[in-house]
Order: C-alpha cells, then structure tokens, then sequence
C-alpha cells in the first residue's frame, strides 16, 4: 500500500436551485430574473425588470410550490446524486481523494458559500460538473462564469477544469433509455395501441439560440435520437418538444402544450420524457404530472404515461464519474489545447460547439 498524500479533488455539481418556503419564491424568481444570462438587458433596466417579473409571476409560482409542500425537492435530491458520485469516485482508482460539492444559481447553497467549503477543505484542484447534460448559456453558462467569478473574489485560485456538457453520454442515455423502456411497457400494457414519445425539454427563447449560437436546442436533440436508438423499437413515433415557456418572447417549438393537444386529436397513447431534467421538481412533477396530465384528460388522451428522471439511476451516476475522469484526462493530456478549439481547461465533447457560444453579461 502507497503511504503517498493523495491530492484532494474538489467536484462541483451545479443545478438552477429552488424556494426552500414560500417565503423564498420571490427572492429566488427575482435572483433568476436578473441573470444576464436569462434577460440580456444592461442595468438599471433588467434589475427594474427582475423587480416586476419576480413580483408578478411570486403568486403563480408559489401556487406550483404549494403542491410539492411549498419548497423545492431539488436540494435533496442532488445532494443524493453528490453522495452517490462521491462513493463511486472515492472506490475507483483515480488516484486522488474525491468530495462532491453543491453550487446552486439561484437560491442556497450560492456559489460563494460552497466556494469558501471548497477552500476550507483545502482542495487541490476542482472539476466543474453542470447537472445539466447539454449545455445552454442560461444554465451551465452562467453556473461556470458565476463560480469563476466568486473564485476570484475568495482568491480560490487552483487548477479548475469543466466538464461543459455530456448530451450522448452513455450512462445518461442508458439509464433514460431504461426508464422509457419501462414507461412505454406501462403504456403498451394498457391495449390502447402503440403510444407516441415525446421527449420534453426546458424551452428557451427562439434568440437565445440564434444570437447566442447556443447548442443547446441541436443538443437535447442529439440526446433524444442516442435513446431512441438504444432503445431500438422499429417504427417508434417520437419528437421533441419544448415546456415551461415564460414571458411574452417567441420560444423554440413546438411545444409540449402543442403535442398533447395534437395527440388529443390522433386519439394515440403517450409517453412523455423529459430528457434536459436529471432530476425531479416542479417542472416535472407540477408541470408534466399535474398541469400537463390535466389537458390530457380533458382531452381524452387514452394513456398518459410519464417518465421518471435518472436522479440517482447507478447508470446515471457511472456516466457522471467517466464524465469527470474523460475531462481529467483529456486535459492533463493535452493541457491547454488551443488547437483543437478548446477554450482553457475546458472539455467539450460536442466538437467543441459549447466553446464558441456568446455568454451575455
Ligand atoms: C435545462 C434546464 C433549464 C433551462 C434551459 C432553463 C431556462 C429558463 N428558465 C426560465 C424560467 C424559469 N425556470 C424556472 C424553474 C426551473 N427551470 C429549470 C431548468 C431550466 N431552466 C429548473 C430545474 C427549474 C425548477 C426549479 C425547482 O423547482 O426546483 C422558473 C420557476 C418556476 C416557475 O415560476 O415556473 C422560472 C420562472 C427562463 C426564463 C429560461 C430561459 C431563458
Ligand atoms: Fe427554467
Ligand atoms: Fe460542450
């Protein structure tokens, strides 16, 4: 047995972050309004902006809370993701001593304060790791560019590596693929005919996209086709479609809305997977199992099936830890490779699409 010091790895697992009480809601929809990333204005414009947003959308969105016991369940079920990555680092034989921290944009834990965890534990080096499979200047974007900029307020300045994004990772598609395997089997059984998938995402404004060049969009689409293709069953019917629009800009479609209405009118089965969430919230279990199931029944749609996110699926969580050894070993190979298009301590690998992507703000 070596008696040599291992270095101290730190993992930072970035989500969106959710109200803890009702009293939370508004601070965390103004928190998030105010992100240039999300609202693209110069301030004192997109503070005002936030001010009103957050006030107006408070009593809607606390209405959502009120269903899952007025709090978010997203804390909790990352910090089992954490914990399940961290055991599977620390038993394989990667040579250092792993611990996974939570950074959350907007709302507890902050970035600053697990920033100033980090440097407490005295890490060596750092690995950023956005629980976001594609990657989009409003989500994984704005984590890494908020975490660098309170490292620079801490003086946290050790060797930092991200991990942008892992669309057709094959522990995320493997695991999503078994859990529609096992939806689609729940709707087959009920004999109403051959259900129809759609693979629902977060939406984004149409101008995110174009103006931002954000792979996002072509991302999640890469991820859908990865698990209809692992899950090989001739003929599916499949698409993608887009949830959660807000405010009054035109969205990237068609949205999820618009395909249960459709399936209303095919009188077909459906199976709905949502395919950019690893984990269970509002979107999902307000949204798609209360919200969306409610059109469907009006609508008389024969089966309405959803399908569970991966949270801590061992698969899932075997696809984050190759995520983060590809990413440590890609860059202490080439280090800082600026030829094949990759921005400093960065691994992109979508050939490098998330690299030339305009973070705003
Ligand atoms: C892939 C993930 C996400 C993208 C892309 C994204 C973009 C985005 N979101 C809003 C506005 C809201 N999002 C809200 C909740 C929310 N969003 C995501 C993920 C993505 N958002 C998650 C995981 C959650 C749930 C948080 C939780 O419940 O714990 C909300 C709050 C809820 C509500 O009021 O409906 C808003 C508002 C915009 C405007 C946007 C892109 C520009
Ligand atoms: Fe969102
Ligand atoms: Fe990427």
């Amino acid at each position: 047995m070596s008696d040599q010091v291992q270095k101290k790895r730190a993992i930072i697992l970035f989500n969106l972050g959710g109200p803890d009480s009702p009293e939370a809601v508004k601070p965390f929809l103004f928190n998030l309004f105010n992100d240039p990333a999300i609202i693209s204005l110069p301030n004192p414009f997109r503070y005002l902006l936030a001010k009103l947003i957050s006030s107006r959308r408070a009593p809607v969105a606390q209405e959502i809370y009120a269903h899952l016991g007025g709090k978010s369940p997203l804390l909790e079920l990352t910090q089992d993701q954490a914990n399940a990555l961290q055991t599977s680092l620390n038993d394989s034989d990667n040579g250092f001593e792993n611990r996974c921290f939570i950074a959350m944009r907007y709302w507890k834990p902050f970035a600053n304060e697990t920033a100033k965890q980090v440097k407490a534990w005295g890490a060596d080096e750092m690995i950023l790791l956005p629980l976001y499979p594609q990657f989009s200047t409003t989500t994984s974007g704005s984590s890494v560019k908020d975490w660098k900029e309170v490292c620079r307020d801490i003086d946290l300045s050790i060797p930092m590596k991200t991990a942008c994004c892992y669309p057709t990772n094959p522990g995320f598609i493997d695991a999503t693929a078994d859990m529609v395997k096992e939806g689609y089997q729940r709707a087959l059984d009920q004999n109403k005919g051959a259900p129809r998938l759609l693979f629902s995402a977060h939406g984004v404004p149409k101008a995110v996209i174009t103006r931002r060049n954000d792979p996002y969009q072509s991302q999640i689409e890469k991820s859908a086709q990865a698990v209809v293709d692992k899950m090989a069953i001739p003929g599916l019917d499949w698409l993608v479609c887009y949830q959660s629009r807000v405010g009054p800009m035109e969205w990237i479609g068609p949205s999820t809305e618009e395909e249960i209405k459709r399936a209303g009118k095919d009188a077909v089965p459906l199976v709905i997977v949502p395919i950019a969430f690893v984990t269970e919230h509002s979107e999902t279990l307000v949204e798609l199992d209360i919200e969306y199931r409610e059109i469907a029944d009006h609508l008389k749609i024969p089966v309405y099936e959803r399908v569970r996110t991966v949270c801590s699926h061992s698969k899932f969580i075997a696809g984050l830890a190759n995520v983060i050894e590809e990413t440590q070993s890609a860059l202490d190979q080439n280090g800082v490779d600026t030829d094949s298009g990759q921005t400093r301590g960065w691994w992109c690998p979508d050939d490098h699409v998330c690299a030339t992507a305009k973070q705003p703000g």
